[in-house]
């Protein structure tokens, strides 16, 4: 279970997060949702561990910021929005980055055993007749399955994703979103995503934390956070109804 409790965090000494509490339990997914600015990458870093707060962040009773990075690193991954420059990896390599945390000393080798971690999780994302490539040479949809995989490598309790879909065409979305479901489910493990998208959303969390100005506004189910109301506030946007007359537009006369 992840308990995050009061937190506070941000940049040069002023708080972005503030007062921010929410509990995740195993094998469950929550997408945070909120307009541009709200904090919620600024929520995902801290529970990561990137930057400091204030408050309680801790899995299974273990205060996370009391761990070691390389401990850490079993607990909690981050797989953040793409970064602009490309360190000359291929494929393969930089899914074994993942298996980092669990080698003995900083230059061992992979064991036998990381090596099929890294091939079988290549697999999963259906890369690997492109294990040898550089990732400089990949589309940004392929470099997206590319960190999925190093996530899935890497196997932590807790995987954050920030707006993970960006790059995907609508049916490696689904796929992706599909793939964390099951590892949540199966392993019993924690997915916590920023989503814009709020059919996907929909379609994917058991709950959702909607942020607004740095605080925690709603938390419950799709059904409960994403009311007509509520985001007609929040987003200034009557977003309900826009949806529907959008999808009558798929209607065929
Ligand atoms: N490294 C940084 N240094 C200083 N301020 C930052 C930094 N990163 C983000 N901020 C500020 O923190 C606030 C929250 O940013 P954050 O990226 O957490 O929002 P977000 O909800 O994820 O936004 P978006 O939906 O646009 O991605 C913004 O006002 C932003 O300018």
């Amino acid at each position: 279970m992840l308990e995050i409790k009061n937190i506070y965090s941000g940049y040069d000494g002023i708080d972005i997060i503030k007062d921010v509490s929410v509990t995740v339990n195993r094998g469950e997914n929550l997408c945070i949702v909120g307009p541009n600015g709200c904090g919620k990458s600024t929520l995902l870093k801290s529970i990561a561990n990137i930057i400091d707060y204030r408050g309680s962040i801790k899995i299974d009773g273990k205060e996370m910021s009391s761990m070691d990075r390389k401990y850490l690193a079993t607990k909690v991954g981050l797989m953040s929005q793409i970064s602009q420059i490309y360190f000359p990896y291929t494929v393969y390599d930089t899914v074994a980055f993942g298996r980092y945390p669990y080698l003995k000393g900083v230059f061992s080798d992979l064991s036998i055993e990381d090596k099929n971690i890294v091939i079988e999780n290549i697999k999963k994302v259906n890369l690997y007749e492109l294990k040898d490539k550089m990732i400089s040479e990949l589309s940004g949809g392929q470099l997206q399955r590319v960190f999925l995989a190093r996530i899935f490598a890497q196997n932590p309790d807790i995987i954050l994703l920030d707006e993970p879909t960006n790059h995907l065409d609508l049916k490696h979305q689904i796929e992706l979103l599909e793939n964390l479901n099951s590892w949540a489910k199966q392993n019993n493990k924690i997915v916590i995503g920023v989503l814009h998208d709020l059919n996907l959303v929909q379609y994917f969390a058991d709950n959702v934390l909607m942020m607004n100005k740095g605080q925690a506004i709603s938390y419950g189910s799709s059904k409960d956070v994403l009311n007509e109301s509520l985001l007609k506030e929040i987003y200034g946007l009557d977003i309900k109804n826009f949806m529907l007359e959008i999808l009558k537009r798929w209607e065929v006369v």
